[in-house]
């Protein structure tokens, strides 16, 4: 549909083809003189003039986003306006990487002659103010530069628009899959002239006004194969006309584009040209003179012959021929022995797209051998993106790019790292896929199992060593080679990771039992006995008190609020250590980390926990079962499965606790907050709740004596149910009818301020209505005509009414 719509667009506007540009008059004027062709300048300067009198052109609008990411850019004021040329040579790698993975299973695709050299060429033309950039990549039908360059918003932009308004951080661009428009940081005006092998050639071209013109390439060379950008460079980018600034840029930007990056660049040579015919007579003169007065018998034929050479000079001049700015090499394939810290950051930039100055967390490089053969190089970013965890289930964003032999075959591949590992990004190279079959059945190779095996192997084993090597973690664990990991560099760089790729841990956790013990050594957290501080499982277990078995965990909403549980209560006071679990993920992570070394987890808020025995425990539990057992009666419309002596408090008179397998209050709450949690469910999964008593707390023991008096006191029942309800508020539950709550809180403020619980609200006295206004001026006007009578002010009227 948005096809047609464009195309009837197109034909309205077609009398009024795109404004020629700015810059053509400047384009006609001069001759080309980087041309090496005169033929080839003589057509140029006729396609200026056809192009100014194009008819056929078709205009199109870009997308309403495009446009105001266009607007954005060419109005930015942006100073690293270099990144340009890095996203359109990534481009031309791209569209490079394509047709060579088509010649993979057709070798006719790539053609003949200079269609087959896979390179990219940049050219300048100083005079003309052009700056262009060729590939001999797969190119774009005319469809594709309706669609890629500007109609179809790409999923991406209204995000970076979103991102550039806050962060004003045009680096990024690449990262949103909109790189192409960060030509108009410094051209007004652009061209891509595009040969696909199923179309003829078109040219797009677009002043970022708000519309786009495409028309079938009559005027220009022929390209083959492949998409040559034009552009026109705005007065004030003319650094970008100095063949050493582009040099320097591509080495910066694109040192690991894998294909050749040429530079029509100029040379001085040195040239032997002939000496003028004034300056020869001259010499010959001279030297016919001084012949004379040499005996003429000495001259022979072959004097003859020296005579008649032509006479030469050595002059310098410029010349222009394709200069290699980038050595092709494949850094994977490199010993990595061999391969320098900053070389890995820069390719770790390159593929991530990532141009800021932060380091990766970490890197891993390696070979595989045996049946499965690759080398791989895996990254762990500084930075998680914002969207990691966002449609984590849908969406498919693996971040390794797959090549087989060398060649590029994909990087949408899924199936060589898990979900919860697509944080990494990286590359595998492997000589054991085949590489003349398609991508689908490529996906179903055998070797992707063993690939994807060893790859999450080779992550995790990165992950644990930067946990290894930051000084901060060894000191944690009391390691004594502190001193060796002593590195500026690594410090905090764990905590660093866990606060940005934590989540992944866990969700790896929940998902990869096969690894699941490996990555539970990785998990993070902080417990009552972590002083701010990240902790281990394994620090956990080190602390543990002699006798303890299980390992001690507490889930809400944040560690302050944890902090003053009454579930902690005597587990602080006896020593024992809880870990704080307040993610949302936790609860579900829970339910999947069962164990660890051989220690079970307890939640210190559900039924279960022990913590040794005390021999009191038995007669405690006859001595208040009276008490337990009437309120157990007590509470029978609340839902409570049971009431019991605690283990678990010390100043807090009682707790609601759940069952093992059910929700907790934390889970409860997290569920209620989830608007299309079926309620069924709900019900379903509510954790069975229990009423833990605090056999030592004066309350209970009061309530016990009164029990045992009169088990029928009302008012007992009354303070019965508020302690419980008052108990499932502090334990961590909403309360379902608050309303309830509240009148049993104000019925016992009465008893304790020595109000008769009888005693109602005073009654409001029946106060006149006000009068509609036009009511109320007649009966002013009543009053102010008595007024004389009764001598009042009439404002004092007023004021009564
Ligand atoms: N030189 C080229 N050859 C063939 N197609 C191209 C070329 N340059 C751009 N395209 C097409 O135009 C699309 C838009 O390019 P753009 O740079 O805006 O985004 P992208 O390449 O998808 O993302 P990124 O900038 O992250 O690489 C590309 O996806 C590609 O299909």
């Amino acid at each position: 549909d948005q096809g047609r719509n464009l195309h009837a667009n197109a034909e309205a506007d077609s009398q009024n083809p795109v404004d020629p540009p700015k810059v053509e008059e400047k384009l006609g004027a001069v001759p080309n003189g980087l041309s090496t062709d005169s033929d080839v300048a003589k057509r140029e300067a006729e396609s200026i003039s056809k192009r100014s009198l194009r008819s056929n052109a078709e205009k199109f609008e870009f997308q309403a986003e495009v446009s105001r990411l266009m607007d954005i850019i060419i109005n930015s004021l942006y100073s690293n306006k270099d990144i340009f040329l890095r996203e359109l040579i990534s481009n031309a790698s791209d569209a490079l990487d394509k047709i060579r993975f088509l010649a993979l299973t057709d070798k006719e695709v790539l053609g003949e002659g200079d269609n087959t050299k896979l390179d990219i060429q940049i050219k300048l033309d100083k005079e003309k103010k052009i700056l262009s950039i060729r590939d001999r990549g797969i190119g774009m039908t005319k469809e594709d530069l309706i669609k890629n360059l500007g109609t179809i918003a790409k999923s991406g932009t209204s995000a970076f628009v979103e991102k550039m308004q806050t962060s004003g951080d045009l680096n990024l661009i690449g990262q949103f899959g909109v790189g192409f428009y960060s030509v108009y940081l410094v051209a007004d005006y652009v061209e891509v002239i595009s040969k696909h092998n199923d179309d003829k050639q078109h040219v797009w071209e677009s002043k970022a006004d708000g519309a786009f013109a495409i028309s079938e390439d009559t005027w220009n060379e022929p390209l083959g194969r492949g998409t040559e950008i034009r552009l026109h460079l705005r007065d004030e980018a003319g650094e970008y006309l100095e063949e050493n600034k582009l040099k320097d840029l591509v080495k910066k930007y694109s040192e690991f584009i894998n294909f050749p990056i040429y530079l029509w660049a100029s040379k001085e040579v040195d040239v032997e040209v002939p000496t003028d015919e004034d300056e020869s007579s001259d010499e010959e003169e001279k030297t016919e003179s001084s012949s004379e007065e040499e005996e003429e018998s000495e001259k022979d034929e072959d004097e003859d012959a020296e005579e008649k050479k032509p006479k030469t000079k050595t002059v310098k001049e410029t010349t222009y021929d394709w200069e290699l700015l980038n050595d092709v090499k494949a850094i994977w394939l490199r010993n990595p022995k061999e391969v320098t810290d900053e070389e890995y950051t820069k390719f770790y930039h390159s593929l991530a797209k990532d141009f800021s100055d932060e380091k990766p967390l970490a890197w891993s490089h390696f070979t595989a051998e045996g049946d499965v053969e690759f080398k791989a190089v895996l990254f762990v970013p500084p930075k998680a993106p914002q969207d990691l965890y966002e449609s984590y289930y849908n969406a498919n964003k693996s971040n390794l790019k797959l090549y087989v032999r060398r060649v590029f075959i994909s990087d949408e591949f899924d199936e060589l790292l898990p979900k919860y590992l697509n944080f990494l990004k990286g590359l595998v190279d492997s000589d054991t896929l085949p590489l003349n079959v398609s991508r689908e059945m490529l996906q179903q190779h055998s070797s992707l199992k063993t690939i994807k095996k060893k790859l999450i192997r080779k992550a995790l084993d990165m992950i644990r060593r930067i946990a290894d090597e930051d000084p901060d973690e060894a000191k944690a664990n009391d390691k004594k080679d502190v001193e060796d990991a002593s590195d500026d560099e690594k410090k905090g760089q764990y905590a660093k990771f866990w606060n940005e790729f934590g989540k992944s841990i866990k969700l790896g956790i929940i998902e990869d039992a096969t690894n699941r013990n490996r990555l539970a050594k990785l998990l993070r957290f902080e417990s009552t006995k972590s002083d701010g501080k990240l902790t281990s499982l394994d620090q956990y277990i080190s602390r543990m008190k002699s006798g303890q078995k299980d390992i001690f965990y507490i889930t809400g909403p944040n560690k302050e609020q944890l902090e003053k549980s009454p579930f902690l209560e005597r587990l602080k006071k006896k020593g024992y250590e809880v870990i704080f679990f307040t993610d949302p993920v936790d609860e579900y992570l829970m339910q999947y980390l069962m164990d660890y070394e051989d220690k079970k987890f307890q939640n210190v808020s559900k039924e279960g926990l022990k913590l040794g025995k005390d021999s009191k425990d038995k007669e405690l539990k006859e001595s208040f079962k009276e008490l337990t057992k009437w309120w157990k009666g007590a509470l029978a419309s609340e839902n409570v499965d049971d009431v019991k002596v605690s283990n678990r408090l010390d100043n807090t008179p009682c707790v609601v606790v759940t069952s093992k397998y059910g929700w907790s209050a934390n889970m409860e709450r997290i569920m209620q907050s989830q608007t299309l949690t079926d309620a069924n469910k709900q019900a379903y999964m509510r954790g069975k709740r229990v009423l833990e008593i605090n056999p030592r707390h004066p309350i209970i023991k009061e309530l016990r004596e009164r029990v045992v008096k009169d088990p029928e006191d009302a008012s007992v029942k009354q303070t019965a149910h508020l302690i419980y309800q008052t108990a499932l508020m502090e334990s961590g539950f909403m309360l379902s009818d608050p309303k309830d709550f509240a009148s049993r809180i104000y019925s016992s403020v009465k008893s304790s301020l020595n109000i008769s619980p009888d005693a109602t609200v005073e009654e409001e006295e029946d106060v006149e209505e006000p009068e509609p206004e036009t009511e109320t001026e007649t009966e002013t006007e009543k009053k102010e005509s008595s007024k004389d009578d009764t001598d009042t002010d009439p404002s004092n009227a007023k004021d009564e009414l």
